[in-house]
């Protein structure tokens, strides 16, 4: 029996890590879940997440609560996100460690690599160069992540990974009109102009920069990839002081053309209007995915199918949205 403590369960990357899990333990592998809502555990509680530990005594480790947001958020709460993100890294890694738990994977994000880094964005750009102002306090705190679990491998030979999405979205998203990423925000804004009949909808920045989109169950499916992979394959696809490793779709689209793609799945027909009072944040963000796929992992979920199936869940989950 493995006993899996998969931390954010209720969050959109957390939930499709947790139901992939739920199949497979409904198809007889020996799997024991453990969640806890945030009301439940604060993960920046380092107390509370020591007692957890203790008790729980989880195997495995998967990362997934973090705090989390889109441009606008990450720009208007930095002390939140660095603070809270530093802190669920150090209590989460630190107290699985002090249980002796030895498989860990924990979640970063693509905005880890420097603003003006080669495209695509290789795993060794890490630390070369200036991060994008509009979240280096988010930034900082999953590099400090992907260094906990290198640092605690090192010296005590455990096995933490990290895996660095892009752009993630779909079923479980926040669609909060400000603190979302920019699809969620998208596919709401449009719905409602479609539904109000409005003959414009503004988008943020210049519509210019370009990002890559993978869906959720497409994340969650390469998170349990990873996570499986035996130790010999893990360590000779990566470095002891370069362990994390890229998920990403491999293709991007620029803002307007992603505006465009929400348009027609909404039914929207009027204007878009770009906002260049807006951030555009980093100019281009396309993962290298080399890294994964030698490992034999590549997305199945396209950007327009993806779409059309994140707006059907909006569309029958509106009385559910986060505030
Ligand atoms: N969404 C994206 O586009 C991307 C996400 N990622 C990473 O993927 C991971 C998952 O993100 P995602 O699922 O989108 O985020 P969500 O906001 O959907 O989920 C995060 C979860 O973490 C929980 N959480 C936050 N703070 C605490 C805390 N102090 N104690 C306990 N639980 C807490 C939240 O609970 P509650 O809501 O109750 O606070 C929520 O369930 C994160 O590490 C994120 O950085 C990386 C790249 C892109
Ligand atoms: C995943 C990643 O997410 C964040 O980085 P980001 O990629 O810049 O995130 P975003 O999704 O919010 O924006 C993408 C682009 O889209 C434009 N844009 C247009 N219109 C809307 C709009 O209505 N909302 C938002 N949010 N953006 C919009 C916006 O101006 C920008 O040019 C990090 O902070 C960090 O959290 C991180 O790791």
């Amino acid at each position: 029996m493995v006993r899996i403590y998969v931390a954010g369960h209720r969050g959109m990357v957390g939930g499709a890590i947790l139901r992939r899990l739920e199949a497979r333990k409904a198809a007889g592998e020996a799997l024991e879940l453990v969640t806890r809502t945030h009301a439940e555990l604060d993960l920046t509680d380092q107390a509370a997440v020591r007692g957890f530990m203790q008790a729980e005594r989880p195997d495995v480790v998967i990362l997934a609560a973090a705090k989390v947001g889109g441009i606008h958020a990450n720009n208007t709460y930095p002390a939140e996100f660095i603070y809270e993100n530093l802190m669920i890294e150090c209590n989460v890694i630190h107290q699985a460690f002090a249980a002796g738990v030895t498989r860990l994977l924990q979640l970063g994000s693509s905005c880890i690599y420097p603003r003006a880094v080669p495209q695509p964005m290789r795993e060794d750009a890490l630390l070369t160069g200036v991060l994008e102002p509009t979240n280096e306090p988010y930034a900082v705190a999953k590099i400090a992540g992907i260094k906990l679990c290198e640092s605690y491998n090192r010296q005590y030979g455990t096995d933490y990974r990290s895996v660095m999405p892009t752009n993630l979205y779909g079923p479980g998203d926040n669609f909060h009109p400000e603190n979302s990423h920019v699809l969620p925000a998208l596919i709401r804004r449009f719905h409602e102009a479609a539904r109000d009949g409005l003959d414009e909808v503004v988008i943020w920045g210049t519509g210019t920069p370009r990002r890559e989109f993978l869906h959720v169950d497409d994340m969650a499916a390469a998170s349990l990839f990873v996570l499986d992979l035996d130790k010999a394959t893990y360590d000779a696809n990566t470095e002891p002081m370069l362990s994390h490793i890229n998920v990403g779709c491999g293709s991007d689209v620029s803002i307007l053309e992603l505006a465009r793609m929400v348009a027609k799945v909404t039914g929207f027909a009027g204007r878009i209007v770009t906002d260049p009072t807006k951030p555009d944040g980093t100019p281009r963000k396309l993962m290298d995915v080399s890294r994964l796929a030698r490992m034999g992992w590549t997305a199945s979920i396209g950007l327009e199918d993806g779409i059309a199936e994140t707006y059907r869940w909006f569309l029958e989950n509106q009385g559910l949205f986060r505030a």
